[in-house]
């Protein structure tokens, strides 16, 4: 199927009976084709979105009917006025992300207004400039032992590219919209409140996804999630995607974000590209509550020798020379990556484990940091 293979159908689809066809009057955004699934939508004046509802869903059943479509993705987006930022008429479920999303607001000139994100004290975002460094694990392990140091906390998986906070929590179920509405529960697992876009799409449909889409669809899962289901959070964690492209610039700037831990390996290029996370958060004045050194060295379980594998401490030192804080290290420990993998994370199943106690120490950090992160940001600069 081609895009023109589409274009074809959707010719053949009248705004309403005796009407112009979708493709004429203008209604159809670029096409994404991508593995069987097909993404596109429909601009609506957003006065008539209501309306146009079964107009949605008739093509999302047309496009999904073609031979080889396996999903098919059409949300409604509204028709911008001049001088009216505002987007979507109907936001579409977090499951249909919209195609049409809002711009880098770095391209817009004057940084849009941040989310009310409802019921939620404070928001830290979990960031690495690269993938593979154990974000996702320390994120995890991190909200875990903020509500083992009291906390309501959330986590949210940001990571568009590779969610796998599912996995780390071992959570199979889908979320439910609380009824009569399109706000979506969150899941519970081992007693904090879970959301990802993993449990939303197929495995597949997050390769067919750009930036603006990324962004779209995250603004929606802190939007339109009941996160204070049990009450409000204290913390949300956001685990981000990787990178500091213009996808986390555009998080930092609407999403209303407390603070952020930059994780890193003690390689030297994480740390380069630690350098760069750090810049863009302090761009757009998130304070930064620290840098965590992941897979910091290996304790050899036969002969409890210390083992600095990657060149270990590069993380303390780079934090010391930007002024930011250190926030320890964590080692490579096959315990850590055994439990995370097969969702049972440590610090929830072995809480009394010395490692379990380092992720402890690190929440203890965040949470001071979050009281005193209103205070500026340190100067940063780079030769
Ligand atoms: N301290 C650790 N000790 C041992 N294994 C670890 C540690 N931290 C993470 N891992 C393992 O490393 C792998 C990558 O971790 P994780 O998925 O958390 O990284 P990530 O940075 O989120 O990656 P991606 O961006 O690709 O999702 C996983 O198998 C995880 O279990």
């Amino acid at each position: 199927m081609t895009k023109d293979d589409i274009l074809e159908k959707l010719k053949r689809i009248p705004v309403r009976p005796g009407a112009q066809d979708i493709v004429s009057a203008g209604l159809v955004s670029d096409i994404f084709i991508k593995d069987g699934s097909v993404m596109f939508s429909l601009t609506v004046p957003a006065e008539e979105a209501q309306a146009m509802e079964p107009l949605r869903q008739l093509v999302e059943k047309e496009i999904k009917s073609l031979p080889g479509i396996e999903k098919a993705m059409v949300a409604l987006t509204a028709e911008r006025k001049a001088g009216d930022r505002a987007q979507a008429a109907t936001p579409p479920h977090p499951s249909q992300p919209r195609p049409q999303p809002p711009k880098a607001p770095a391209q817009r000139g004057a940084p849009p207004a941040k989310l009310d994100v409802k019921g939620v004290k404070h928001i830290v975002a979990v960031s690495s400039a690269k993938g593979g460094v154990g974000k996702s694990t320390t994120a995890v392990n991190l909200a875990l032992a903020l509500k083992a140091n009291g906390l309501k906390v959330g986590i949210l998986d940001a990571d568009i590219y590779g969610p796998s906070i599912p996995r780390l929590l071992n959570i199979k179920e889908k979320p439910t919209t609380v009824e009569g509405t399109r706000i979506l529960q969150p899941i519970m697992a081992y007693g904090i409140a879970a959301m990802s876009i993993g449990l939303l799409v197929e495995e597949d449909a997050p390769m067919i996804w750009r930036g603006p889409m990324v962004v779209s669809a995250l603004t929606q899962m802190l939007r339109d999630v009941a996160w204070n289901m049990e009450g409000d959070l204290d913390v949300l964690v956001v685990d981000m995607p990787p990178g500091t492209g213009d996808i986390q610039l555009t998080m930092a700037q609407q999403v209303p974000l407390s603070g952020s831990v930059i994780v890193s390996t003690p390689q030297d290029l994480a740390l380069l590209d630690a350098r760069k996370g750090i810049a863009m958060f302090k761009k757009v004045s998130i304070p930064i509550l620290g840098i965590v050194e992941n897979m910091s060295y290996f304790l050899c379980p036969s002969c409890g020798e210390k083992h600095d594998i990657f060149g270990h401490g590069g993380a303390r030192e780079t934090a010391e020379k930007i002024g930011i804080p250190f926030l320890g290290e964590i080692p490579l420990y096959m315990d850590i990556r055994e439990r995370s993998d097969s969702g049972c994370p440590i610090v929830a199943t072995e809480p009394d484990d010395p490692h379990s106690a380092i992720y402890l120490q690190l929440a203890k950090d965040v949470a001071q940091g979050l009281q005193t992160s209103s205070r500026p940001a340190p100067k940063i600069t780079f030769e």
